[in-house]
């Protein structure tokens, strides 16, 4: 009989545990010794055995939102380029693909043929960097024939007045704190490219911009939250209705126009995109369900430690040498 009430007891137990908060738990120690004299001892046995059920049962919700998965998006930043190798403050500056951004285009190429990843369309910006980096990727996985959609809302986010300049030395000559502010902080613009800046006209005048953006919407300076306002609508308007069709979507863009998908999909806070550098010419994957939540985040093509490297080595790019 002892044993039954003991039983049942566990049970109505296990049952407030899978309810309780953690920091719940103190209390039901006490609730427990008051009420039915169990030793504590004896309580965190029972909550011991709790968690290992509570694992499992992650382990299975896991499963479970992995069979739920229902598009598959892959992203690339753009392989090094010359200004990445020269350390400069890039933006809307239309750099060609470095010797080794070349090799990396490639690499991301044989990297998703080796995943068996297709797609059925691709999207890239309108900068030479993206567009040298995709198309070998498109014919090492023998898919040039796909639609590819270039818009500016992918574009590198605008570095207004710092285009041009050497991050190590503008870090020097302002600071580290500040050279991190103006890359990585949420919604600190850089100074704005004025008329008289060296690249003004070459990006203002381009005609590839005749198009878009309008006007009086032309960047002259962009934060990362300014970023977002401008490649969101296409995220939500282009690529999001693709997906729903069920093609397989290819991105391949930048530093900051993909972490400011990155921040939406994963819903990160200010705080956590400021630390999130993404190397040039790694492939990563995102499986979201029917929502378009993710439930497989930037996943890497690309051994751990390689990533990781990769990444500590564009956080390092703003420090002063
Ligand atoms: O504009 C640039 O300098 C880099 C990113 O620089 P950081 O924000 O990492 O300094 O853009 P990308 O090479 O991806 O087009």
């Amino acid at each position: 009989m002892k044993n039954i009430y003991m039983t049942c007891f566990q049970f109505f137990i296990s049952y407030l545990l899978l309810l309780a908060a953690p920091s719940f738990r103190n209390n039901l120690v006490m609730f427990a010794k008051v009420v039915f004299g169990i030793s504590k001892s004896h309580f965190l046995e029972l909550i011991r055995s709790e968690s290992i059920y509570l694992g499992t049962r992650r382990k299975l919700s896991k499963k479970c939102s992995k069979m739920s998965a229902k598009y598959k998006v892959v992203m690339v930043r753009h392989g090094e380029s010359e200004w990445n190798l020269k350390n400069q403050f890039t933006g809307w500056y239309d750099s060609k693909l470095s010797e080794t951004g070349k090799k990396e285009s490639t690499a991301s190429g044989e990297a998703l043929k080796k995943s068996g990843l297709k797609f059925d369309v691709a999207h890239t910006s309108v900068l030479l960097r993206a567009h040298e980096t995709l198309c070998p990727i498109l014919d090492i996985i023998e898919q040039k024939d796909i639609p590819i959609f270039q818009t500016w809302r992918l574009n590198e986010r605008h570095y207004g007045g710092l285009t041009g300049l050497n991050k190590a030395e503008t870090a020097a000559k302002y600071g580290e704190e500040q050279v991190k502010i103006w890359r990585r902080s949420f919604d600190t613009p850089p100074p704005p490219m004025e008329p008289n800046h060296p690249y003004y006209d070459c990006i203002v005048n381009d005609p590839r911009y005749a198009d878009g953006p309008k006007k009086e919407e032309f960047p002259m300076f962009e934060s990362l939250k300014l970023t977002i306002q401008r490649t969101l609508p296409y995220w939500n308007d282009v690529i999001i209705p693709h997906l729903k069709e069920g093609k397989r979507v290819l991105i391949v863009a930048h530093g900051n126009s993909l972490r400011g998908i990155v921040k939406h999909l994963d819903n990160m806070s200010e705080e956590a995109i400021m630390a999130l550098n993404l190397p040039t010419g790694i492939p990563f994957v995102y499986e979201l369900d029917e929502n378009f939540k993710p439930v497989v985040s930037m996943k890497f093509l690309g051994d751990e430690e390689t990533v990781k490297k990769a990444m500590e080595a564009v956080a390092a790019q703003g420090k002063a040498k």
